[in-house]
């Protein structure tokens, strides 16, 4: 039996390696040899190389910034460089198939599959499609979406709604794990602050500042971002920590609320785990907006109660809180009702259906 050959790729935030992570383990079931293009130095790096059995390259990426920069004139011949290594590498594995989850590194990917006349599927997990996946999407097979909304942004002919993929291992969590670990009293609530897979300074700054009311009801589990936690910042009823790995479903399974940006990982991975959440989305000032999109969604069916970045003050926030915490049992039952698709096997579908 000839073993299938498959690369993934994808990259430059956590959220754009997920879905990869969650799928491995699949493909490897099923005797797949996996490879994964990603960047340099970025973390899809930390969090595929530990990974036994799959092959880690790196090639040469560009990114568009939305400020002026002279990267923005250097980074068209990065680009360049990565299709050239990309075409390399194709010709050298052979895959049957490439999927992309997006980001920055997965353009050359993308064109080099093409010129190399490979099989390609893409995932989106955000409402609108991101700047890489649009440039990406003509060279796809098969666009798979998110939100069913985003059906209205892309190719019709190639997108297919499947809904949310959610790391199984999520599920797996234990509360008492966690407050074992904390040192925390699994009789009294608990919240957990998310930033997003890099942390948001913004959001930080506002819970140390209010970190003495909110710590009067809650047991905090802030998750910083790499490089902004504070160590002066002193409180038995406080724990923080810049990124969490493997430990992340314990700290998951034992909020009873969640204060978080609005990436769309993560906060599907909430309502999958039925988390009251608060959103706190990514304002349109340093980014395409689609935060704001996730969040009112998610707003829309009574999943979350959001705050725009604007609006994050001591009064609207408690205020929001109280409210939050007046409806969760309701919003916990609508969550609860909600079916939800397993979608990694539509992912696989997907690959199976595509590869040659
Ligand atoms: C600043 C930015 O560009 N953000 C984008 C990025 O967000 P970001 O990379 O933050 O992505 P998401 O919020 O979608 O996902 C974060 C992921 O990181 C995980 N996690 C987070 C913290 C931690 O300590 N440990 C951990 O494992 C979460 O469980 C989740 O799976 O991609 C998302 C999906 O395309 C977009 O919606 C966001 O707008």
């Amino acid at each position: 039996m000839t073993m299938k050959q498959i690369i993934l790729t994808g990259g430059g935030t956590a959220g754009h390696v997920m879905v990869n992570l969650a799928l491995i383990p699949l493909l490897q079931k099923e005797g797949y040899m996996i490879d994964y293009i990603g960047s340099i130095d970025g973390i899809e790096k930390e969090l595929i190389t530990p990974i036994e059995g799959v092959t880690y390259h790196a090639i040469s990426t560009g990114k568009y910034r939305r400020y002026r920069s002279i990267d923005n004139l250097k980074d068209p011949f990065k680009v360049l460089n990565g299709i050239r290594q990309s075409v390399q590498l194709i010709l050298k594995l052979k895959p049957s198939i490439i999927f992309s989850k997006g980001g920055f590194v997965s353009v050359p990917v993308l064109i080099a599959a093409k010129l190399t006349n490979t099989p390609a599927v893409i995932h989106e997990s955000d409402l609108t499609p991101g700047l890489a996946n649009k440039i990406a999407m003509p060279f796809a097979k098969r666009i798979l979406v998110t939100f069913e909304k985003t059906l209205q942004y892309v190719d019709e002919k190639k997108a297919r709604f499947i809904g949310a993929v959610v790391r199984p291992e999520l599920f797996e969590g234990s509360k008492q794990r966690a407050c074992e670990k904390l040192m925390f009293d699994p009789n009294q609530p608990i919240m957990l602050i998310m930033g997003g897979s890099t942390g948001s300074k913004h959001v930080n700054t506002f819970i140390r500042d209010h970190l003495d009311r909110l710590t009067k009801k809650y047991q905090v589990i802030h998750l910083t971002g790499k490089a902004l936690s504070d160590e002066t910042v002193i409180n038995a009823r406080y724990k923080q920590y810049e990124y969490v790995a493997d430990d992340l479903k314990d700290l998951l399974m034992s909020a009873d609320v969640i204060v978080s940006r609005a990436g769309a990982n993560a906060i599907f991975e909430f309502l999958a785990l039925k988390k009251p959440m608060i959103l706190i989305p990514l304002s349109k000032k340093v980014s395409r907006g689609d935060q704001l999109l996730n969040a009112a969604v998610f707003k829309e069916a009574g999943f979350a109660k959001v705050i725009e970045e604007d609006e994050l003050k001591e009064v609207q926030f408690f205020k929001t809180l109280a409210e939050l915490e007046q409806e969760a049992p309701e919003m916990i039952k609508e969550m609860a009702k909600r079916d939800a698709k397993d979608a990694i096997f539509e992912v696989l579908k997907a690959i199976h259906t595509y590869e040659k």
